[in-house]
């Protein structure tokens, strides 16, 4: 087994691993000192779980991409989400995760993803957002809260082809769904947390280890989730599915009697609750972490905007079709990713058999963390891992590199599903926001260097600690230019300063 700290009776190294939480104030930095202290492969035991943490890209990349760790942990914490059985995807493995992602990512291109419907819906929501922006900043430069600003544009680009509808930018109920998601990451980590590893604790101390904010979430959730595909079976036309529940719905009707069957009611709402989870937090969170980058490096932003205003110029809003030009643009979210690293270790695998890493035994059914931020912080591969710098991801041509050391959507089999979509969503918010508005940090709430000094929560997903912006909107964008105060200065870099 891998080298690490040593193991005690019962919670294993759990002491030790809350010790140097409170030493280094998130588990990334945890996993950082203790490849530092034990080499790339690091064995923990925490509780009745055998845990591997893996750095650095051979490593990580020797798991990712090897059959052996395909599979995901199982256990309380991941069937307390699903009815007390594996379903959904993120959690499952075998015939079941194949059949479900298949039918996913089948009926998620069916309803547009990758296609001309989907970049319309998401320049829709951009071009809302960006009014929504403007109304809240009042016209002119005014401090407006951005930490979770994406969030309901990011989740209606999603729900409108799982659900066929969108929420209102406004909208109380969903504020508080997604309240509640952003909870369920923040009580929680990679590894399942205490509740996994330590099942029992829910009898002890219910609060403490987590198991009645979690339930709480998650029945929530659920009841949102069952209210909606109600909707839908009092609403749904036989053969005219307008959206992945109709597909679903009219699936499990097919398949009814079967019992081989992965088609069933609870599958459909452990799905929706993890593409809802897995899409919403994660894609508005990067944005976050953008935007917060883009405040502390004002010429950064200057230079997307000028890149902006170059190639698709003032009269007409940035779209899909600019991205192969908009180069520093994409390298700036690139950057962001790389530096924000809103899922440090991903998702959990587990191996599916004894398997080696790099010369350590790693047993069945160990849960191994592959450890992305320590890819994209490798000092060797990228000289100032800590510096935020676009350039990094273009040549001498301007053109975008890629390489193997960025991998924010994970690599091999289990790699993310939503990346065309969350790549989109990113590049068109951002594209959007940019053109319409120039960020500045409000004196009112400094936040300094949102990495060197921390400002972002640890969970499940990193997520920016609120913060606000200054938004003083641009001169002469399509969508209202009308709404453009006379004495805004064009860029606005003045007025916001
Ligand atoms: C910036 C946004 C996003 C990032 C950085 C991200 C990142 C990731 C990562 C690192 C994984 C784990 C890969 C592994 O297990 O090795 C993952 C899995 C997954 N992601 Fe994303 N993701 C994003 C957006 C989305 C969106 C929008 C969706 C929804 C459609 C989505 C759905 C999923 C699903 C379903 C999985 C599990 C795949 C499986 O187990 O087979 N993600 N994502």
């Amino acid at each position: 087994y891998p080298p690490g700290p040593a193991w005690l009776p019962v919670v294993g190294t759990y002491p030790q691993l809350r010790r140097l939480l409170a030493e280094h104030g998130y588990m990334h930095e945890v996993f950082r000192a203790l490849a530092r202290r034990y080499g790339p492969v690091v064995g923990l035991r925490l509780g009745r779980d055998r845990v591997v943490v893996v750095s650095g890209a051979a490593a990580v990349r020797a798991v990712l991409t090897h059959a052996d760790f395909d599979g995901r942990p199982d256990g309380f914490f991941f069937r307390l989400r699903c009815f007390g059985q594996r379903l959904g995807i993120v959690f499952t493995e075998g015939a079941h995760w194949q059949e479900q992602r298949r039918f996913s990512l089948r009926l998620l291109k069916h309803f547009g993803l990758g296609r001309r419907e989907m970049e319309a819906r998401v320049a829709e929501e951009a071009a809302e957002l960006v009014e929504a922006l403007r109304a809240r900043a009042g016209g002119r430069a005014r401090a407006v809260p951005m930490g979770r600003a994406f969030d309901v544009s990011v989740l209606n680009s999603l729900w409108a082809m799982l659900a066929g509808k969108r929420f209102p930018l406004d909208d109380a109920r969903l504020a508080g769904l997604l309240h509640t998601l952003s909870d369920c990451f923040r009580r929680t980590d990679g590894s399942g947390g205490l509740l996994n590893q330590m099942p029992f604790l829910r009898f002890v101390a219910p609060d403490r280890c987590g198991y009645t904010g979690t339930l709480r979430n998650l029945t929530t959730l659920w009841a949102f989730l069952r209210e909606t595909i109600a909707e839908h079976e009092q609403t749904m036309v036989p053969g005219q599915p307008r959206d992945l529940i109709d597909a679903f719905l009219e699936e499990m009707q097919s398949k009814k009697g079967k019992e081989d069957s992965t088609y069933t009611e609870k599958q459909l709402v452990s799905l929706l609750l993890d593409l809802f989870m897995a899409g919403a937090e994660t894609t508005s969170n990067t944005l976050g972490f953008c935007v917060m980058l883009l405040l502390r490096h004002q010429d950064v932003q200057r230079r997307a905007q000028e890149e902006l205003d170059r190639v698709v110029g003032r009269d007409r809003e940035p779209g899909l079709q600019d991205r192969p030009q908009l180069r520093y643009l994409e390298a700036v979210l690139m950057e962001a990713q790389r530096l924000g690293n809103i899922a440090p270790v991903g998702v959990a695998h587990r191996a599916v058999r004894d398997s080696v890493v790099m010369g350590h035994l790693v047993p069945k059914d160990t849960i191994v963390l592959a450890n992305l931020m320590s890819v994209h912080m490798d000092r060797e591969h990228w000289g100032d891992p800590d510096s935020f710098r676009p350039d990094r991801f273009l040549d001498a041509e301007g053109n975008v590199k890629s390489t193997d050391y960025f991998l924010p959507f994970g690599i091999g089999k289990r790699r993310c599903l939503g990346e065309t979509l969350a790549r989109s969503n990113l590049f068109l918010f951002l594209a959007y926001v940019l053109h319409h508005f120039t960020l500045s940090p409000s004196p009112e709430h400094p936040i300094g260097d949102p990495i060197a000094d921390r400002h972002f929560l640890d969970g499940f997903t990193l997520s920016p600690k609120p913060f606000y912006a200054v938004l003083t909107p641009r001169a002469h964008a399509a969508a209202s230019p009308s709404s453009v105060p006379a004495d805004a200065d064009p860029d606005g870099h003045s007025a916001a300063a």
